[in-house]
């Protein structure tokens, strides 16, 4: 239960794969939905490099052995459903055809041609068909700074906090695959010192750092899915932007929660990593105080140590600037936990269900993952080199990015990104 893998860097024939700082290394192998040119249909690739692996082009060519066809498909969906084995399986066998000195593709010029597609010119469509979007609060210090800025700075998290991985029904619909544009909404603003809301764009718009999980092996109703079981039902992670509204949030809030401030839009990352490419960065999660309730209880190390990072690029700037660093292993409720609390009263999930991890802070101010914590509130704005931002404006571009550090290389996500278009004029 390591969080510093020894493994020595294996190589791939594919070079750009084996630079210490690439995302999508050997020990990755991602999955994603790509076109390799517009007019081409949709298929299930994996990252390796700076390149795409069309895994409809191996299957096809019978280079890739799985119990059913699985990869000429708009989305991973049929590959989840197909179950833990077949994505070990199919892992190991890209990780052989990948290998320095296996020849098969390698010496295949022909071949090559056709499987291997440069990320540059692809296109990265949302990788999976999602039924079901349910969205966590399980950062302490996320929970602890919204507390005090939208209520009480003396009693910040609310007591049912450490004992229940607290979450909302969010909203699938709105889901968009990263480099898709995102436009501010327009909603209901309770200014300060009037009495009645105005129908306004928002004025506080906000990202979210956060991770999602997939699940890949459903339960059925009334079959709660057990803690220490529940890590074999998650397929692999993204990075997810959960976009928030402040203005609009603070007026509807109470008492049921968020619901046009964050239904509007929801970026995730295009690659999908697996928790096999993740599991040599498992680490112990925070110690929890009280001991949870019994079934929200696992042995051993159940977090993972992904670095994570948010920038801002200003429309026309050249450069994003960083405003956010933080890591994953912060986050107080576990995957598993999450999975086992959102089942337990019976709740079914399905395959391709997501669950967001919840805003990921860490202890420090530059460790916030959103900037309703970064400037207090548009109190302390943020400096983004030669600029500075209280809330996102319009043509500002949100990237985030992470990865997990291996000796020698890197396990990453590559980037979340989206754009901010002008809100839809307001008639009358
Ligand atoms: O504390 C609140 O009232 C609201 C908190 C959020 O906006 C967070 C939410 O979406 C869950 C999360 O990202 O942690
Ligand atoms: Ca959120
Ligand atoms: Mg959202």
């Amino acid at each position: 239960m390591s969080n510093a893998p020894a493994t020595p860097a294996l190589k791939s024939w594919v070079a750009s794969a084996n630079a210490a700082d690439c995302h999508f290394p050997i020990q990755n192998l991602p999955y994603g939905v790509f076109k390799p040119t517009p007019d081409a249909d949709a298929r299930v690739g994996a990252a390796i490099g700076d390149q795409i692996l069309d895994l409809s082009v191996l299957e096809q060519a019978g280079l890739l052995r799985t119990p059913a066809p699985l990869f000429a498909a708009a989305s991973l969906n049929a590959f989840m459903a197909s179950g833990r084995d077949t994505w070990r399986s199919v892992r190991a066998q890209l990780g052989t055809l990948l290998q320095a000195d296996t020849a098969t593709l390698r010496d295949d010029a022909a071949l090559r041609a056709r499987a291997l597609v440069p990320q540059a010119s692809a296109t990265m469509l949302l990788p999976v068909q999602i039924p079901g979007y349910t969205d966590f609060y399980s950062s302490k210090e996320h929970a602890t700074n919204v507390g005090s800025l939208f209520r009480d700075p003396k009693n910040a998290l609310l007591p049912n906090w450490t004992e229940i991985p607290i979450g909302y029904n969010g909203r699938a619909s709105s889901i968009v695959v990263g480099g898709t544009p995102v436009r501010r909404p327009n909603g209901q603003v309770k200014l300060p010192n009037q009495e009645r809301p105005v129908f306004s764009p928002c004025l506080k718009l906000d990202f979210e750092l956060e991770t999602g999980f997939f699940v890949g092996v459903p339960n059925g109703m009334a079959e709660p899915v057990a803690c220490g079981e529940a890590e074999s039902h998650i397929f692999g992670m993204v990075l997810l932007n959960d976009w928030s509204a402040r203005d609009i949030q603070a007026w509807e809030y109470v008492p049921l929660g968020p619901f046009n401030a964050k239904g509007f839009a929801t970026t995730i990352s295009p690659w999908v990593v697996t928790m096999d490419a993740l599991e040599p960065f498992r680490t112990a999660q925070p110690a929890q105080d009280p001991l949870p309730l019994p079934y929200l209880r696992h042995d051993g190390a159940h977090a993972f140590d992904i670095h994570l990072e948010v920038a801002l690029r200003p429309q026309g700037a050249p450069q994003a600037a960083t405003i956010a660093r933080t890591n994953f292993k912060h986050m107080y409720w576990t995957m598993a936990q999450q999975l086992a609390h959102h089942t337990v009263s019976g709740c079914n999930t399905r395959v391709g269900d997501l669950m967001g991890s919840g805003t990921i802070s860490g202890p420090d101010h530059g460790s916030y993952g959103s900037l309703l914590e970064l400037t207090s509130n548009g109190k302390t704005p943020v400096d983004i080199g030669g600029a500075t931002r209280a809330f996102i404006e319009d043509g500002d571009e949100v990237v985030m990015t992470g990865w997990c550090q291996g000796d020698g290389y890197r396990v990453g996500f590559g980037h979340c990104a989206g754009t901010v278009l002008p809100a839809l004029p307001i008639a009358g």
